[in-house]
């Protein structure tokens, strides 16, 4: 699939907005599995990407893949996570506004490699410098660290994110990746002390155990045996054939070190992970009165070393707890499972405040100082919806957040797009759509949403615990339609539900959730007497942590969820500003296996992403609308009614251009203030016929002249000069410093008198001109004459350039005069003297004297050993000056003889052999005459005073293929 389509390509149908087949679901599964079955896991509907997960390695990323999508119209090769990254690329660029890429689909469906895949397509394919590389190596790094320290394998996939991301890359006006910026949402940190069976632990740790230098692992008290440490084998699979920790740790130290992270900063990181690692160790056992005792000097030796905290303090903070009685503060022992609880909340803690404090320095490592304006491409590769046997608070975090994703989705398609077309006044058949807003409303909504009542439970004086959260649950919920717990549910369902459960009907299926731990979880508190220790690290990110994110004293701070809610209103506003692309990844088994496509699995989520909806709204649709102003601005040029000003209103003007480019009746709709066209090909159709308008450097001389504009005039004709002396340093053969300086400072000063004269009519017109006359000086560069006899024709030029063409011909001509003149050697400066005679005496007055221009001329045709050693003898003082052999007539009877004519300094010789057959003296010369047709004839007209001559008033005629040259030399 190098660039050219082969019939496997062409597999199923490639944009499912295309298939004949009216849109029912079998249609668009035969579809997918027949394209599935020949790898081909990519296909549109229209501009929104279906991606199904192949579970093995295609080859299709390769840097000739790259090459191949790049700057390519979105249709014209097989569907590909490249076209469409190029795609959003190229539109932001063209329309320099932003855009995000929602890249969504359940755990394992491949979100987080599409996402991977769309910045290296950025990496590799935007312009760059070596600063840049800087930054894009960086942006490329980020990856890595982050999924070592946010995924973790789970039962779904085995590189699951347990977090969410939001990455913005940012580019400047000429397209190259500039900087960026990651948000991180919500990271399961629970799963730092507790595994479900066959999951693992966050990558690091394993990552750190198995591949840590054993230096490293001495320093941080650490062994090589994952089974030593408690947080790492809850799951029991520390070891996963699919994974490489080895590997995976020494890219991600080299990450760190190119990201920018200090010695320090790393050092302390991996005490940090060490420290949990030693934490998750720490036994407790209860004294004879019940209270914990820490029975793991071990432990509390390395912890101590690592946090630089003294022993005593950290037992003392981990078996008791603060309490304030009246003015004074008292500490109160732990219960052995309470000392637990605090530990594992410590663990927590300090993984999360971590993984904070890393996003952070990334940022700092990725962001762009520069204060011009950027252009920005969003990445949203977050959590995707879950379900497992147990599902507990962060399962109902991660699906609510995919619900909110969902909602957007819907709002900015099937919800907005159908909206518009009323608005218009667009004749439309209404799409019908599941619209998920209840189960948002049911999970957010304020006073009465599950999160409020879960807040709720979590702040009010009393004994609340998980259990009466679900008594509320059921007391408020009861009746809704999405909603379902064992006391509410019908007695079939009552069966599937345990007592402490609640049932969600997301809009992706049912999920059953487990209350326990819901309340702990929420509120995330860690006593005040183990922070306060925390606060003496000597730790620099664990005195950052702790110091900078603590809330002042006795505030609570806001609960998990309600952060968590307010993070994802504050994402969406994000992406609302931004233009939308959409991934849609699919799961095609739950087995992670290649070449296995499950269709009961894929039909579900086909359905639950809204798929068919999607499909049939653009079906029935229209592919592209803009406001009429936009598209009149655009294509204006394309129609010489609207070009260059058009003066009706802009929904007139954009009816009298698609007239002129021949749209069909079907192919478009005039709304109230936008144009729709239905198809994408109509407007890659007008796409191209602009491209060869303005040719391919349109793009780049907006954005260049856009800065230009605002520079100001002087900029303008400064960058101005600089273009044509860039064109004509092309010209120029680089050697010639001295005439090239010459060059351009002539062209300077013109250009500086020529913008003077030409000022621009309005923004919009310079713009034009400007490009106008960069498109002839460019094209005039490719096509000017090599040489001063060079036969190519000047271009004609545009009206505005008449002046410019004249006066830059003439230097143009000049300038290869010069160089000819100054090429040539003494001998042919003396030819071309002769040539130049030549040329006074026969242009325009003998009929072949045109091609004589490009015979050579030669300084004599009768070398002197050709000529008689006798003749040579009487005649050589007075100096041979040119020979040549001629054909004489005599004046009577035209007889021809052939001859010799030589001319020395004092007369002319016609010569026979040995003999001087004649000598005219040129004082006796009267003339010379020839004839002006194409003939080589030649006579001398001779006085007959001389009585030495055999002839008088003679006329000697000749003819020979050098008459010119001749002439010309003897004049
Ligand atoms: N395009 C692809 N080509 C080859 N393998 C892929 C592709 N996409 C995904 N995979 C495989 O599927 C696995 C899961 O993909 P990925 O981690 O991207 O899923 P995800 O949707 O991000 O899951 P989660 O929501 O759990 O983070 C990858 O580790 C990889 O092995």
């Amino acid at each position: 699939m190098e660039g050219s389509l082969t019939a496997r390509d062409r597999v199923g149908i490639q944009d499912f907005v295309l298939l004949d087949a009216y849109t029912s679901e079998t249609a668009f599964m035969d579809n997918l599995r027949k394209r599935f079955s020949e790898n081909l896991i990519y296909t549109y509907i229209g501009t929104l990407l279906v991606s199904v997960n192949p579970y093995k390695e295609l080859g299709i990323y390769t840097k000739k893949q790259m090459d191949t999508y790049m700057g390519v119209n979105f249709f014209e090769l097989p569907p590909h996570i490249f076209a469409l990254a190029d795609n959003v690329y190229r539109t932001m660029i063209s329309e320099a506004n932003n855009h995000f890429i929602l890249i969504s689909g359940e755990s394992g469906a491949g979100k987080t490699e599409a996402s991977k895949k769309v910045l290296q397509f950025y990496a590799v394919c935007c312009p760059s410098t070596r600063l840049l590389d800087n930054v894009r190596d960086r942006l490329l790094l980020s990856n890595p660290v982050l999924e070592a320290f946010g995924n973790a394998k789970t039962l779904k996939n085995d590189n699951s994110s347990r977090f969410g991301k939001y990455m913005d890359i940012q580019f400047d006006h000429k397209g190259a990746a500039v900087g960026g910026h990651v948000l991180s949402y919500l990271l399961e940190k629970s799963r730092v002390v507790h595994q479900n069976h066959g999951e693992r632990n966050f990558h690091i740790f394993y990552q750190l155990v198995e591949g840590g230098e054993d230096e490293l692992l001495r320093w941080l008290g650490l062994e090589r045996n994952c089974q030593n440490y408690r947080y790492l084998i809850q799951g029991e699979c520390a070891k996963v054939s699919s994974i490489n920790d080895k590997n995976d740790w020494k890219t991600v130290q080299k990450a760190l070190t190119i990201i920018e992270f200090s010695e320090k900063d790393i050092e302390h990181l991996f005490a940090i992970l060490a420290s949990v690692l030693h934490l998750g160790n720490v036994h407790f056992e209860a004294s004879a009165l019940g209270y914990a005792t820490l029975n793991s000097s071990v432990e509390v030796h390395w912890l101590s070393k690592l946090f630089g905290i003294p022993s005593n303090m950290l037992v003392e903070g981990l078996t008791h707890r603060k309490i304030e009685a009246k003015a004074e503060e008292v500490l109160s022992p732990f219960t052995a499972e309470h000392a637990k609880y605090a530990r594992d909340a410590l663990a927590k803690a300090i993984y999360g405040r971590t993984f904070s404090w890393l996003v952070n320095k990334i940022n700092e490592s990725l962001a762009n100082k520069d204060s011009t304006r950027k252009t920005v491409i969003g990445l949203l590769d977050i959590y995707g919806f879950e379900v497992f046997d147990v599902n507990s608070f962060e399962q109902f975090c991660i699906n609510f957040c995919n619900e909110k994703l969902q909602q957007l989705f819907i709002q900015l398609t099937l919800k907005s797009e159908q909206e518009e077309y009323e608005k218009e006044g667009i004749e439309w058949e209404p799409v019908p759509y599941f619209n998920n807003k209840i189960i948002c409303d049911l999970v957010e909504e304020k006073h009465r949403g599950i999160i409020s009542i879960l807040d709720e439970e979590c702040l009010r004086p009393g004994e609340a615990t998980d259990f009466t959260f679900l008594e509320k649950l059921e007391e408020k919920m009861c009746g809704h339609p999405h909603f379902v717990t064992h006391k509410l549910a019908d007695q079939k369902t009552r069966k599937t539900l345990e007592r402490g459960d609640f049932r969600l009907l997301h809009y992706a299926g049912e999920v059953t959730y487990s209350v326990v731990g819901f309340l702990d979880k929420n509120n995330d508190l860690l006593y005040r007497n183990i922070k306060e220790v925390m606060r003496q690290s000597k730790n620099s990110i664990m005195q950052h942590c702790f110091h900078a994110i603590e809330p002042d004293g006795k505030k609570r701070p806001e609960t998990v969820a309600t952060q968590f809610n307010s993070s994802l209103a504050g994402l969406t506003e994000i992406l609302m500003t931004k233009e939308p692309w959409y991934v849609r990844c699919l799961k095609p088994n739950h087995c992670k296996q290649p070449d296995r496509f499950d269709d009961v699995m894929v039909r579900h989520q086909v359905k639950y992403l809204g798929l068919m909806e999607h499909l049939r709204v653009r079906r029935a649709g229209f592919a592209y609308r803009r406001r009429c102003e936009v598209f009149l601005k655009r294509y204006k040029a394309l129609c010489p009614d609207t070009w260059p000003h058009w003066m009706g209103t802009p929904a007139e003007g954009v009816q009298r251009l698609i007239k002129h480019l021949g749209y069909k009746p079907d192919e478009y709709k005039m709304g109230r203030t936008k144009i729709f066209i239905r198809h994408p090909r109509t407007l890659f159709a007008t796409e191209d016929a602009f491209e060869i308008c303005k040719h391919e450097l349109a793009t780049r001389i907006q954005a260049k002249y856009k800065g230009y504009r605002v520079k100001g005039r002087y900029q303008r004709q400064r960058e101005a000069a600089t273009k044509i002396e860039t064109c004509w340093r092309g010209l120029q053969a680089r050697k010639e410093r001295e005439r090239r300086a010459w060059a351009v400072k002539v062209i300077k000063k013109f250009i500086k008198g020529f913008m003077n004269r030409n000022q621009p009519v309005s923004m919009d017109n310079s713009e034009f001109l400007a490009f106008v006359r960069q498109s002839y000086l460019t094209r005039l560069k490719e096509n000017l004459p090599k040489s001063v006899l060079d036969k190519t024709t000047w271009l004609t030029p545009p009206p505005i350039m008449q002046e410019a063409s004249v006066f830059l011909r003439q230097l143009h001509t000049r300038l290869l005069v010069r160089k000819y003149v100054r090429g040539i050697s003494a001998q042919q400066k003396v030819q071309l003297q002769i040539k130049a005679l030549a040329s006074d005496i026969f242009r325009g007055r003998k009929e072949n004297y045109p091609q004589s221009v490009y015979q050579p001329f030669a300084d004599t045709r009768i070398s002197e050993k050709d000529i008689n050693i006798k003749v040579l003898q009487q005649i050589c003082p007075e100096g041979i000056k040119y020979s040549v052999p001629v054909i004489k007539y005599d004046r009577n009877g035209f007889r021809p003889r052939f001859r010799q004519l030589i001319f020395t300094r004092a007369a002319a010789y016609l010569v026979e052999e040995a003999k001087i057959k004649q000598r005219v003296n040129y004082s006796s010369l009267k003339g010379v005459s020839v004839s002006n047709l194409s003939d080589n004839f030649l006579i001398l007209h001779v006085t007959c005073d001389d009585t030495k001559q055999k002839v008088c008033d003679e006329q000697i005629s000749f003819t020979g293929s050098f008459c010119m040259n001749l002439l010309s030399h003897a004049v």
